[in-house]
């Protein structure tokens, strides 16, 4: 059947909105399909190539961010402590694996949540569930919680100040590698991955000064002082991915320009669903999450539908399991996998098959149980003769603490001390640097 942008709205659908104002959702998605895009062609293009680096394992994928963005979290400093915190744990897989590492943010516009449940019941009130920001309100109130149209609009306005801000720091001077010693550890002040990181960067820049005595520098080679860093979503709500999808006026091949890689998500991978039609027909690099249930045979016909010329980087597969489970699950799918001769990205989500309620309430996660479900998938595509080509995790910047344990030990009673995400538990800045010590050990 022809692909065209709204070709989905043929096939059932599931995780969307039911919005009561239905004539100001329509006004709202005409004035997005009239505003420029936040990505260009060709930059998903190049993002594409490099994923098929990673594809050929000459090269590794990091892919991380919020859970959700938030309206109310938005500001400079968390953006550029979110993109930090991405920096520092490439610079140390770079390091570690000599191999070059691409940088992948959910940020710029991983606003929309699937959720278990399309209602939430307090106390005997039952209200459609938080689907994030993009969506409706957290707060436990009808007003909060009905889908609101105009919040797609503030969402895409939030994604471009977003994406305009990454785009000069990374470059115009924060990625440069001369940085990377002097950058403000103190959210590691203390810490034994401190010592790891500053001999790390001692490392690095002694590197630097050899390279700049032969000629080498940020001037010369401006390589060393800019990087690349691509954004991505979960492309949720096809009715707000159809407004930005757009033509290339020199390929002609159509591009969902909100995002240079989009991902399909566990709830929404049917392979008769909406979803995976729109999917199909963008060209953009698209990743889908594949939980402890897929079947050799639904994967191959996934892959068959969303990567039929078996174009090297255009799919990444984003396992997420459970830590225990993955040892189980992945052998027999990486085996037909390769078979078959698929060229795919293959790339572990260590949070989502992860997911537990603490003792006194909380959506957590277990920073032994992440690391776990990271090095059983290095284990066992290793023993299948595959690359484990990346990880994708929930974390940020901010001194939270959502997620247990790590070398500071955060407990059950922590949690309430800084538990600020709006939907999953993601790993702070410590904990990422230690995740980032513990995968480089993986790399090597
Ligand atoms: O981030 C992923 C999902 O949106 C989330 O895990 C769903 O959470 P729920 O099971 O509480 O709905
Ligand atoms: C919803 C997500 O994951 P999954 O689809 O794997 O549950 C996510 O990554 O935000």
């Amino acid at each position: 059947m022809d692909w065209t942008p709204n070709s989905w709205q043929q096939f059932p659908i599931l995780q969307q909105p039911q919005y009561p104002d239905a004539q100001t959702h329509a006004e709202v998605l005409k004035q997005i399909t009239q505003q420029p895009p936040l990505v260009f062609a060709k930059e998903s293009e190049r993002l594409k190539q490099q994923l098929a680096d990673v594809a050929m394992g000459k090269a590794f994928l990091l892919q991380g961010g919020d859970c959700a963005e938030s309206f109310r979290d938005f500001s400079a400093n968390q953006i550029r402590d979110t993109l930090k915190v991405i920096l520092q744990m490439a610079i140390v897989l770079t390091y570690a694996g000599r191999k070059p590492v691409v940088k992948v943010g959910r940020i710029a516009g991983q606003f929309a949540k699937p959720r278990s449940s399309d209602i939430e019941t307090r106390e005997g009130l039952s209200l459609d569930s938080y689907r994030g920001d993009i969506v409706n309100a957290t707060d436990f109130t009808e007003a909060a919680r009905t889908p609101d149209p105009e919040r797609l609009l503030k969402a895409y306005h939030q994604s471009t100040a977003t994406l305009n801000l990454l785009r000069s720091m990374v470059q115009g001077g924060m990625a440069d590698l001369h940085q990377v010693s002097r950058w403000n550890l103190d959210f590691v002040q203390g810490n034994e991955q401190c010592a790891r990181y500053q001999e790390l960067a001692r490392q690095i820049q002694d590197t630097l000064d050899f390279m700049e005595v032969c000629g080498v520098t940020s001037e010369t080679h401006p390589a060393l002082s800019r990087t690349d860093l691509y954004t991505s979503h979960e492309a949720l709500l096809l009715d707000y991915e159809q407004a930005l999808t757009r033509q290339d006026s020199f390929s002609g091949q159509w591009y969902n320009c909100a995002a240079h890689m989009l991902w399909i998500g566990e709830r929404t991978r049917q392979l008769d669903g909406a979803h995976i039609e729109y999917m199909r027909g963008i060209h953009n690099p698209i990743g889908v999450k594949i939980g402890p249930n897929m079947q050799a045979d639904e994967l191959m016909t996934l892959i068959d539908r969303l990567n039929p010329e078996n174009e090297a980087g255009r799919l990444t597969l984003i396992t997420r399991m459970g830590a225990d489970t993955i040892g189980d699950k992945l052998p027999g799918l990486a085996r037909r996998v390769a078979s078959e001769g698929r060229a795919v990205v293959w790339s572990s989500d260590p949070m989502h098959g992860n997911t537990v309620t603490s003792g006194n309430g909380f959506k957590t996660r277990s920073f032994d149980a992440i690391l776990k479900e990271i090095q059983n998938f290095f284990k066992v595509l290793k023993a299948e003769g595959q690359h484990p080509g990346g990880v994708h995790l929930e974390m940020t910047g901010a001194h939270v603490t959502e997620c247990l344990g790590g070398s500071y030990h955060v407990s059950e009673a922590d949690l309430e001390n800084c538990y600020r995400s709006q939907c999953d538990p993601r790993l702070n800045a410590q904990q990422v640097l230690e995740l980032a010590f513990n995968v480089a050990d993986c790399l090597r």
